[in-house]
């Protein structure tokens, strides 16, 4: 992997690599956190957040506006952004909605022509780029798993379908429902196709009741947020926990929007949760 660029924050390291993802079979760009224990002159592996953003993100957009380096270089927890799609690939129609396509891959695997010659971010988050990143970096191997909207379903999919690979698991205003709300459905039909039953398998409030580990899941959700009602639908994962008793901590905060200033308010909440799961000594 190529060095892009890197920056020196709160005394751990912010930076920037080019490496070529086989699974999404084009050139891809993410960034990394790294705190100050794995910089220092003997370099100590530590655990790894990975944070998946939502819709027209890149991986920038949480390293600049989520303010989450401070409390991971205290917790010595490293944070990994991937990009949110395929870049570059110049599939027809790619850059004709903010939505769908480029910065729109919902972290699942496509298997509709053309999205699945290269749309399988549901691959690349949950072992191509760790398996990568476990190789080039300071890394333990523990990981955790966040993120936010489209993101934050993401990440509650990759927990729910990999027992054992997360310690832990939270979501800002998840798409939380999405084979039954307006952007879940036009991804799922372009990416997966008309057949609604495979579409079932990436949706987080129907793998609730078949969850094989019962990680309890934290979401933070503002009610302010513009997309809440027609998109975000959490009370129906809320409700899916419940039937299957399954653990939700699920926030409803008055007045927050969808923006990173709802995620940098809250996002040391989020940080604690994971470090403590992850056994770091210096947790809340
Ligand atoms: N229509 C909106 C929807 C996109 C949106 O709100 N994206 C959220 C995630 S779903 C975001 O994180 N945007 C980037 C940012 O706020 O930095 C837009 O294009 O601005």
């Amino acid at each position: 992997m190529e060095l892009l660029a890197s920056n020196v924050c709160f005394g751990g390291e912010h930076r920037r690599y080019r490496h070529r993802s086989e699974v999404l079979d084009c050139d891809m760009e993410f960034a990394v956190f790294l705190p100050p224990a794995a910089i220092a002159g003997q370099p100590k592996p530590v655990p790894a957040l990975y944070w998946l953003s939502g819709l027209t993100c890149t991986d920038q957009n949480f390293m600049q506006k989520a303010g989450a380096q401070r409390r991971a270089a205290e917790l010595g927890l490293a944070i990994v952004c991937p990009d949110t799609s395929p870049r570059g690939v110049n599939l027809p129609g790619e850059d004709d909605s903010y939505d769908f396509g480029s910065g729109a891959g919902f972290y699942i695997n496509a298997t509709r022509e053309p999205w699945s010659r290269h749309y399988h971010m549901y691959d690349y988050v949950v072992s191509e780029l760790p398996e990568l990143l476990e190789r080039e970096l300071p890394l333990t191997g523990k990981r955790s798993i966040s993120g936010h909207s489209m993101g934050g379903h993401g990440a509650l999919i990759c927990a729910l379908k990999n027992p054992g690979r997360y310690q832990s698991v939270s979501a800002f205003a998840p798409i939380a429902n999405p084979t039954n709300c307006p952007w879940g459905r036009k991804a799922f039909s372009g990416y997966l196709g008309d057949d609604e039953e495979t579409w079932k398998e990436w949706d987080a409030t129907l793998l609730i009741p078949e969850a094989k580990e019962r990680l309890p899941l934290l979401v933070d959700q503002g009610t302010a947020d513009d997309f809440l009602e027609q998109q975000l639908a959490p009370e129906a994962l809320a409700d899916a926990c419940e039937k299957a008793h399954h653990h939700i901590d699920l926030r409803m905060h008055r007045g927050y929007d969808h923006s990173y200033f709802f995620i940098a308010s809250f996002i040391d909440d989020h940080l604690n949760h994971h470090a403590r799961a992850l056994g770091l000594s210096r947790s809340a």
